[in-house]
């Protein structure tokens, strides 16, 4: 018989596998608790543990014990067998990585701060399928970056005001009309409408500018409704799609990159309800990780912060946005997005803090200029055009009035 107990799962002399994943919990352990302790109990759950001690026939068991194997402050290394993972299935991996642990009483608190993934983990996932390579794959971007804009109001708009407001921005040299995440298929802008007219003044825009355009719309619903709305997209000639991917789940997030690789859609990953997990520095899991997370399902771009400069409280957006852009056992790149609370008169402190290779997304620093949709989006890509030209803003804006309106009213301030 095999006794299986919490100390089975503490060796502080255990070097993990190159086979293995890695994960880095932050961990403060309940007061009745030494570090040890909580870590062993960690490590017990998150693998094949229980509060009791077991006794198992060995010639029935696979050991799929994970280890926590470092110990530095509260800082905490568990290592899990590649055996213990059921390949290419995001929602069982989080399930031991990220579930019951969260809530053991055998920690005041527990953070997954990063995982260290190996290639028989990565290997049972497909990745982005353009990720980076939109830009100039998809887009006349591949030298700077890709200009966004959600219509706002985020919701209410008609489909006529809505792909009118599109067009606009597309013709002041907005690269891609993003739904926002909230925007999917409701009464007074249903999707199938807004997806035709929206598409249809893309083609407009183009044909007049010679520069491709698209659309980020907003496919998010239950997934085999998700599955069909991204059949129409294709149908309709879109070149992407966008899925909320927190309020969808990952299992949903796997099927819509299988079907947009059927069709050759690219996938714009918004992340509302991420705060919910990663807000908190003492608990939760981080956004690097869930960054990660996409990556490994496929998503093309993902939104990641503003380095501070926007409305929305962001995690080390530098630090994920080179992980997402580094590599990890040949997939492709993500594209990171960069927005909330963004303006022309902030683009060149954020190209600074996140170089060129990023979606920069301005909603209201678009639509909110004095001037209306057309001179806000002229405005912001006059402001990229200055970052990219080496030119201060203020500069650039004595001979382009639009970016000289948006920086009178705005300022260098960022908005809360
Ligand atoms: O609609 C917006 C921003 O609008 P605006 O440009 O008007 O602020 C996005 O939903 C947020 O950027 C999401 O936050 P994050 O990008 O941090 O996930
Ligand atoms: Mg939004």
């Amino acid at each position: 018989m095999t006794g299986i107990e919490y100390d089975d799962f503490l060796d502080l002399e255990y070097q993990p596998a190159e086979t293995e994943l890695v994960c880095e919990f932050a961990i403060e352990p309940a007061a009745d608790m030494t570090m040890e302790a909580a870590a062993s109990r960690v490590a017990s759950e998150s693998s094949n543990g229980t509060w009791a001690a077991l006794h198992v026939d060995e010639s029935e068991l696979t050991d799929l014990g994970a280890v926590a194997c470092d110990i530095d402050g509260s800082d905490v290394l568990v290592a899990y067998p590649p055996e213990l993972f059921e390949a290419g299935s995001m929602p069982q991996i989080l399930s031991c990585i990220a579930g019951n642990i969260l809530g053991m009483k055998a920690v005041d608190s527990i953070r997954l701060e990063d995982c260290r993934w190996p290639e028989t983990v990565v290997g049972g996932f497909p990745g982005p399928q353009f990720g980076t390579s939109v830009a100039g794959e998809k887009l006349d971007a591949e030298d700077r970056p890709v200009l966004a804009t959600v219509p706002k109001p985020k919701v209410g708009l008609s489909t006529d005001a809505h792909a009118s407001i599109g067009e606009a921005a597309w013709r002041g040299g907005i690269d891609l009309l993003k739904d926002d995440e909230n925007l999917t298929d409701q009464a007074f802008n249903p999707f199938v409408d807004r997806l035709t007219e929206s598409l249809a003044a893309r083609d407009r825009v183009q044909e007049d500018t010679g520069e491709r355009k698209d659309y980020l719309v907003n496919v998010t619903a239950e997934t085999t409704e998700m599955l069909e709305r991204i059949d129409l997209v294709a149908e309709h000639g879109g070149g992407f799609v966008m899925v909320d991917v927190i309020t969808c789940g990952w299992a949903a997030v796997q099927s819509v990159r299988d079907r947009c690789e059927d069709h050759g859609l690219a996938i714009h990953a918004h992340r509302a309800m991420h705060a919910a997990f990663d807000r908190l520095d003492h608990h939760g899991v981080s956004m690097r990780v869930i960054a990660q997370v996409a990556r490994l399902c496929g998503v093309d771009h993902i939104h990641t912060g503003t380095a501070g400069l926007g409305k929305l409280e962001n995690e080390d957006t530098p630090g994920i946005n080179a992980w997402l852009t580094g590599e990890c056992y040949g997939l492709n790149p993500v594209l990171p997005v960069a927005s909330g609370g963004l303006h022309p008169g902030v683009i060149d402190q954020l190209i600074d803090a996140l170089g060129t290779d990023i979606i920069v997304q301005a909603g209201g620093g678009v639509h909110g200029h004095p001037d209306g949709t057309l001179a806000g989006a002229k405005a912001l890509r006059q402001s990229v055009e200055a970052a990219m030209a080496g030119e201060a803003l203020a500069d650039y804006a004595t001979d382009h009035p639009e970016l000289a309106t948006a920086l009178e009213t705005w300022g260098a301030e960022t908005p809360r």
